[in-house]
């Protein structure tokens, strides 16, 4: 079972070393655009397996797809990151040009693959893999949901003093500050968070999660990397493994939520074919408004990219 990571910078080399400890792939394959990054970080993971006892292997190549040929799963990291007062949307020239010929050189080599995009701005990024790989709807999906509800869950149990593992919650909508955490599906080993937290505390802690990634680029002049590296390697896991996982990921909507060819962010279930079902719930007239202003947002910074290309 072979993975591909494009992209050997913070979030891929992450990704592609999660992969290998917890011996989620047999093999890894590490690809950059930069001469030697690749094959340094690739060689560094492989020297690590006799410490930590694993034997995933790791390989490095600059550019070179014919390695990746025949991968199960890959994920797209490749492409610029944020700096202090960007948006994740002002990435969308040079990311959308990057992710475009990423994926076309990826789809040559394996066909069949699950592309699982990392690229921002994430939705928009998605959809040019889309596009550009001319797959179904449920081999192309975008990792955001995972990362926005880990965020979530550990301001929530901080707050509570609680373990992170006993926190779930749902988030919806688009990667960015109109992402819609719904606290009415946030349970604390199965008991409604409402019954747990004061609500100023758990809207401070919304708005937290909201702006979380832009917390961490301003205290880092770069974006985070080891939940998003973490958070792409446990959607390979459950796509390798056929896990059925429930999880928010990005998958284009066709219908569901009433809402049509555009990318957000909602829970499926991920196993062998990708996305194999798109949860709706039920949700009440708040949230389904928070998911409109999401779903124009996405809308509107896809129609940049229709005007790009
Ligand atoms: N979806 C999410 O939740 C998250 C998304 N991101 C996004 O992930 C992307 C990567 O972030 P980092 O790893 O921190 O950036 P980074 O700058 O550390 O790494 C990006 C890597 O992509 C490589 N690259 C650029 N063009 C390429 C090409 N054509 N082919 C192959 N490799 C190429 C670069 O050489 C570099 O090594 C950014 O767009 C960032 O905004 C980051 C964190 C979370
Ligand atoms: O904030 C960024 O630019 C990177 C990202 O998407 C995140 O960490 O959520």
């Amino acid at each position: 079972m072979k993975v591909t990571v494009v992209g050997a910078g913070n979030v891929g080399a992450t990704c592609a070393d999660v992969l290998a400890y917890r011996e989620i792939a047999n093999e890894v394959i590490l690809v950059d655009i930069k001469e030697g990054v690749a094959e340094g970080k690739a060689l560094d993971v492989w020297q690590k397996a006799p410490i930590n006892l694993y034997d995933t292997k790791t390989t490095g190549v600059t550019n070179d797809y014919s390695k990746t040929a025949g991968s199960e799963v890959v994920v797209i990291t490749s492409g610029l990151p944020r700096k202090p007062g960007m948006t994740r949307d002002d990435l969308i020239e040079t990311n959308a040009g990057i992710v475009k010929s990423v994926t076309e050189q990826i789809i040559k080599y394996s066909p069949d693959a699950t592309i699982v995009i990392v690229s921002n701005p994430l939705d928009v990024m998605t959809y040019q893999a889309h596009i550009s790989s001319k797959n179904s709807r449920n081999k192309v999906i975008g990792m955001a949901g995972i990362l926005d509800t880990a965020r979530y869950r550990a301001f929530l149990a901080e707050e509570l003093n609680v373990s992170p593992k006993d926190i779930q919650a749902v988030l919806m909508g688009g990667h960015g500050d109109t992402m819609v955490p719904l606290p009415r599906y946030t349970t604390v080993g199965g008991i409604p968070v409402t019954e747990m937290i004061a609500k100023d505390k758990l809207d401070a802690i919304i708005e937290r999660t909201k702006f979380g990634g832009g917390e961490l680029v301003k205290l880092m002049g770069t974006s985070a990397w080891y939940a998003p590296g973490s958070a792409a390697a446990q959607m390979v896991e459950a796509i390798v493994k056929d896990q059925r996982r429930v999880f928010p990921v990005c998958v284009k909507l066709e219908g569901e939520y009433g809402i049509d060819d555009c990318y957000l962010g909602v829970p499926v279930i991920l196993g062998k074919n990708g996305v194999e079902k798109v949860i709706e719930l039920d949700l009440n007239e708040d949230e389904k408004a928070l998911l409109e202003d999401s779903r124009q947002h996405v809308k509107e910074v896809m129609s940049v990219l229709d005007r790009l290309s």
